[in-house]
C-alpha cells in the first residue's frame, strides 16, 4: 500500500494535465528562440538545473552560444516544493561576462510556476535575460521571455518525465 501524505501536492493542486512531446518541446524551444534572436546578442547561457538544462541547450545550438553555466536549484522533491537552495551558482569567469549583475546573459529554464525558483536566481544576476518556454500566471512577471501560458491549475508534464504506456479506450472511462 502506498502511505500519503494528506496534504496534496503541488501537482494534485494543479490537477489539470498538460503532457508535452518531444517533438512539441522542441518546437517550443525553437520558437522561443525567434525571440530571443529578436532581444539578444547574449554573451552566455545559464540553464536553471535540471529542468532549463534541455530548453538551454536548443536555444544555445540555435543562437551560436558556446558557453553555457549552470545556476543549480533545489526545490521540488518530484512535485512538493520544499525550501530552495542554491547548491551551485554560476562560475566567475561567466560572472565576468556578465559584469557582476549578469548583463548580457541569457537565463533558461523550462517553466516559471510560483516564480519562487525565478526570483531566487533573478536576484543573483539582476541584469540578465530571463526565458522560459512555459509560464503560469503567478510566475510570469518575473519572466522576461516565454512561449506558452498555462493557467495556475495545469501540472505540465515534460517529456524526460514521462514514457509512453497504454491508455485504455475513452468508451471505457479513459480521462
Ligand atoms: O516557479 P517555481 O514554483 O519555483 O517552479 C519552477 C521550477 O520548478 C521546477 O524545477 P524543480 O525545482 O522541480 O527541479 P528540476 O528542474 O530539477 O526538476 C522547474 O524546472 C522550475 O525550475
Ligand atoms: N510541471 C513540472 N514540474 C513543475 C511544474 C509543472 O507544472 N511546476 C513546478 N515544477
Ligand atoms: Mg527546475
Amino acid at each position: 500500500m502506498v502511505e500519503r501524505n494528506s496534504e496534496p501536492s503541488a501537482q494534485e493542486r494543479a490537477g489539470r494535465p498538460f503532457p508535452v512531446s518531444w517533438d512539441q518541446f522542441h518546437r517550443d524551444c525553437r520558437a522561443l528562440t525567434w525571440r530571443l534572436n529578436e532581444v539578444g546578442p547574449f554573451h552566455a547561457v545559464i540553464a536553471i538545473t535540471r529542468g532549463g538544462l534541455v530548453p538551454a541547450a536548443i536555444v544555445a545550438r540555435e543562437l551560436g552560444l558556446r558557453v553555457i553555466d549552470t545556476v543549480c536549484v533545489a526545490s521540488y522533491d518530484h512535485d512538493k516544493q520544499g525550501d530552495l537552495k542554491v547548491l551551485k551558482g554560476i562560475s566567475e569567469q561567466t560572472a565576468k561576462l556578465g559584469g557582476g549583475t549578469g548583463k548580457g546573459l541569457l537565463i533558461v529554464d523550462d517553466l516559471v510556476d510560483t516564480g519562487k525558483t525565478g526570483k531566487l536566481v533573478r536576484e543573483l544576476l539582476p541584469d540578465a535575460h530571463f526565458a522560459t518556454v512555459y509560464a503560469k500566471p503567478k510566475g510570469r512577471p518575473l519572466v522576461d521571455t516565454y512561449i506558452t501560458e498555462v493557467s495556475q491549475d495545469t501540472w505540465i508534464f515534460f517529456p524526460w518525465d514521462t514514457a509512453l504506456s497504454f491508455q485504455p479506450p475513452i468508451r471505457d472511462g479513459a480521462a
